[in-house]
């Protein structure tokens, strides 16, 4: 059954057409990964899904619940969780904080429990310690545990932006281009931990990517945009090979 279910999407600016009849499924446990030249609507698709943008058409279906007019503020709850093309973290708080912030949105506690401090408040700061704890760990991250966010290599923020996506506690995890701004190096570890949570923690992924090298090593399937709309989709070998593909990307370059 398909997670995520995406039919007819568009959003116009004005006269652009930055998302133009997009229609897509995700399958629960796959990667599967938006490819297109800049421009083409790739993170718009995001802003969409994750609803920060209100389609002008089209439908989003995340677990087969209607999100298209979902509030922005009820998605991670809904178990969607996202990374930025452009990091955004807490520059001035530890990693640990930045994650407990993430884990913030799974708390069940009211705010009249947290006031007066009662046992469900307890019981749950108890629980995102335990969580957050073991996303550090999986993500080998203790050694930066309460390093501030500013001091840190770029590699290393990437990486606990996708701790603090995973402390919400998701099914489905969107990342806009994780391997911007990263070595090979560390876009060949970029690529083990997607395997990572594709496999150890049973999460579906959906990427936009450039770097066709970490698309061909983790994605089941490849969608390309251009213009806003889709041009073709497969396995990344098909993609990358289809000669519409080709053009639509020496076309931009020239
Ligand atoms: N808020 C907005 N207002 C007006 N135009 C927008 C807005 N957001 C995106 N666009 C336009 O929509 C088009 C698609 O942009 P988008 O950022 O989604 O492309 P992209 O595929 O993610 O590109 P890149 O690979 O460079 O990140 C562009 O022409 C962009 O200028």
């Amino acid at each position: 059954m398909s997670l995520l279910s995406v039919t007819d999407l568009a959003i116009h600016f004005g006269g652009v057409k930055a998302v133009d009849g997009v229609s897509f499924d995700v399958q629960a446990g796959e990667v599967f990964t938006i490819v297109g030249p800049n421009g083409a609507g790739k993170s718009t698709i995001f802003n969409l899904i994750s609803r920060f943008y209100q389609p002008t058409h089209g439908k989003i279906v995340f677990d087969g619940e209607d999100i298209t007019a979902t509030p922005a503020h009820h998605i991670a709850e809904l178990g969607i969780a996202r990374t930025f093309q452009n990091i955004e973290l807490f520059d001035h708080s530890t990693v640990l904080q930045n994650l407990l912030v993430g884990a913030h949105t799974k708390r069940k506690a009211t705010w009249v429990e947290d006031v007066l401090h009662l046992p469900r408040t307890r019981s749950n700061e108890r629980e995102a310690r335990r969580a957050v704890e073991e996303i550090i760990d999986f993500l080998d991250l203790a050694a930066y545990r309460d390093k501030m966010i500013a001091g840190l290599p770029y590699g290393v923020r990437k990486v606990v932006e996708i701790a603090r996506a995973l402390a919400c506690e998701p099914r489905l995890i969107l990342l806009d281009e994780p391997a911007s701004g990263l070595s090979v190096e560390e876009t060949n570890d970029m690529a083990f931990w997607i395997e990572d949570m594709k496999k150890d923690l049973g999460l579906t992924v959906l990427m936009v990517e450039h770097d066709m090298s970490l698309v061909s090593a983790v994605s089941d399937r490849v969608l390309a945009v251009v213009e806003g709309k889709p041009l073709a989709l497969g396995t990344s070998a098909e993609v990358q090979s289809d000669p519409r593909v080709i053009e639509a990307y020496l076309g931009t370059a020239a």
